[in-house]
């Protein structure tokens, strides 16, 4: 899918190869598995799951209601922590890692687009998108944040709050606010759930535009087949396993092996 008004992608591809140690590491898990309660009361949600979100890809991550995805995310994003199992991001275990360094590293490294944007209602959409930084007591690089705000067209709307904006608008936002830090990887929750197909056509293609020109990494969990269709691979879970790989995945094939597990959304 191609994007007008992207900007000018060598362009920004210069700027991140200044700092290239900061994007394109991928994620992994090695015998995942996380149990939610105990005894009788308890719920596998992920059961001995080994699987890779390699570097600079866009990972879609499917699978029936109940089947792990949004579990899956949150413990590779280091928002969950494992019962068992490793979870890598890039070299670093997250396992091994103190809660100050984790903080710091989902902080430096990873990205985070929610269905819902999560954008704060009274600030303006510049004051959203440097949130993190202004979080963390950080200044914005100046011309990475020209670069993204060019990239996803919203040099005009800074001064907006989000009620002043369409859904398409805030989502960029959003999606600008977890690229701004330049983490390695943006992890997303049915991010064109929300949005009509025109607008959502639109993020998917930033995603694209995120791995393929900024050279980071996506993960994306969605139940649409078309979404999945601009991802370079889809991982298929079910009941906490993984049951399926498919690289290159079309939305005919990816809704034949949905049906095949009993989605029939
Ligand atoms: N905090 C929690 N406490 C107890 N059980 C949980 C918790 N979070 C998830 N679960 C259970 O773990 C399983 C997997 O949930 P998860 O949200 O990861 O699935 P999902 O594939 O993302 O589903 P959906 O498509 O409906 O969002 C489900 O059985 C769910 O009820």
């Amino acid at each position: 899918m191609t994007i007008s008004g992207m900007g000018n992608a060598a362009e920004a591809r210069r700027t991140l190869s200044k700092d290239p140690g900061t994007a394109g590491g991928g994620a992994r898990t090695v015998r995942l598995s996380k149990v939610y309660g105990s005894g009788d009361m308890a719920v596998r949600a992920l059961d001995d799951v080994s699987v890779e979100l390699p570097a600079r890809r866009f990972t879609a991550i499917m699978g029936p209601s109940g089947a792990g995805k949004s579990t899956l995310m949150h413990c590779v994003a280091g928002l969950e922590d494992a019962t068992s199992g490793k979870v890598y991001v890039g070299d670093q275990e997250l396992g091994a890692l103190s809660d100050r360094r984790l903080t710091r590293l989902r902080r430096e490294r990873i990205g985070f687009v929610f269905q819902a944007f999560n954008l704060l209602p009274t600030l303006t959409a510049h004051d959203n998108i440097v949130l993190p930084m202004t979080l963390a007591g950080t200044a914005p690089d100046r011309e990475w944040l020209d670069t993204v705000v060019r990239v996803l067209r919203l040099g005009d709307r800074l001064a907006h709050r989000p009620a002043e904006m369409s859904g398409g608008q805030q989502q960029r936002v959003a999606l600008a606010r977890a690229l701004v830090t330049r983490p390695q990887i943006v992890f997303a929750d049915e991010p064109t759930g929300n949005l009509d197909s025109r607008t959502g056509g639109e993020v998917l293609g930033l995603f694209r535009h995120a791995v393929d020109d900024l050279g980071q990494t996506v993960a994306m969990v969605t139940h649409d087949p078309v979404a999945a269709g601009h991802a370079d691979s889809v991982v298929f879970l079910a009941d906490g396993r993984i049951v399926d790989i498919m690289d290159a995945p079309t939305p005919d094939r990816v809704l034949d092996r949905m049906r095949g597990l009993g989605d029939h959304r």
